[in-house]
């Protein structure tokens, strides 16, 4: 379960997030979508106990996040958007790292290890430096660094970044098992059909501000909108604009 209680961020006089709040239950996807500078990414590094809040409080299992940050990095696992990785270790050393001080046991380890690799298929990258490894594949080691302690909760930004489509299919799967076994899980992507089809429930969020809540049905209700794009660009002022730009494009052609 996570509690976001009037969460504030500022960065000087930059207020990427602004006073929101929001629960996951457990054995729930909440989906966090919202355009480009809108406060996804800061929401979750909070979330994942990474930034400290301005003002607020965010609750993981009910630990404060603020106050015990490595508490909750022991129940949490966060995804970055960009793969953080050491590019002179290898995968294999990279879990072995993970492992060691995630107090994980060999054997654990080692099947956890062998489980992931072969569902996201990077066998034969194991003993290559992270640093040569394409993007797609820095991010399913990525992914499954932040899934070897068998976190309650896990914070995805963009997870699906970068992954081929049968891999976007498997990670997919497995979070739809991991909402089975009641973990929490809060979601961001710009790809509206996929959490169309993963979320329980949307928060949209525009300047910093959650702006609507719901499930996707609630929310294409209240917007009077047949699908959830059409739900997003409106509620994010997104579709009027839009008009004008392609006409205004159309006019320069
Ligand atoms: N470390 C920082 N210092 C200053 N401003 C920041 C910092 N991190 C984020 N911001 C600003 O806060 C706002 C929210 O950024 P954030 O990365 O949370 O957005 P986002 O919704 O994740 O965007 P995107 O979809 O592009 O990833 C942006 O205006 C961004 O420039």
């Amino acid at each position: 379960m996570i509690e976001v209680e009037n969460l504030t961020k500022k960065f000087g006089d930059k207020i990427a997030v602004d006073g929101i709040s929001f629960h996951v239950h457990d054995g729930e996807i909440y989906g966090l979508l919202g355009p480009n500078g809108s406060g996804k990414s800061t929401t979750m590094k909070i979330l994942a106990g990474i930034l400290k809040p301005t003002t607020g409080k965010v609750l993981v299992e009910g630990i404060n996040v603020a106050k015990n940050p490595i508490e909750v990095k022991k129940i949490v696992g966060y995804v970055p958007e960009t793969p953080i990785l050491y590019e002179s270790l290898t995968p294999s050393e990279l879990f072995n790292f993970v492992g060691s001080i995630r107090g994980i046991p060999k054997d654990k380890l080692e099947e956890r290890v062998n489980y992931f690799v072969k569902a996201f298929g990077i066998e034969e990258y194991l003993e290559q430096f992270i640093g040569t490894l394409s993007f797609g594949t820095q991010q399913k080691v990525s992914l499954i660094t932040a899934l070897l302690h068998d976190p309650k909760v896990l914070i995805l930004d963009e997870a699906m970044n970068g992954l081929d489509p049968k891999s976007a299919r498997i990670l997919r799967e497995l979070l739809l098992e991991f909402k089975n076994e009641g973990k929490s899980i809060v979601f961001s992507t710009h790809i509206l059909s996929l959490a169309e089809v993963i979320c329980d429930r949307i928060g949209v969020i525009y300047q910093g501000k959650i702006i609507a809540e719901g499930t996707i049905e609630e929310l294409k209700e209240k917007a009077h909108e047949e699908s959830l794009e059409d739900v997003f660009l409106k509620l994010t002022e997104s579709k009027d604009e839009i008009v004008h730009i392609v006409q205004a494009l159309k006019e320069s052609l």
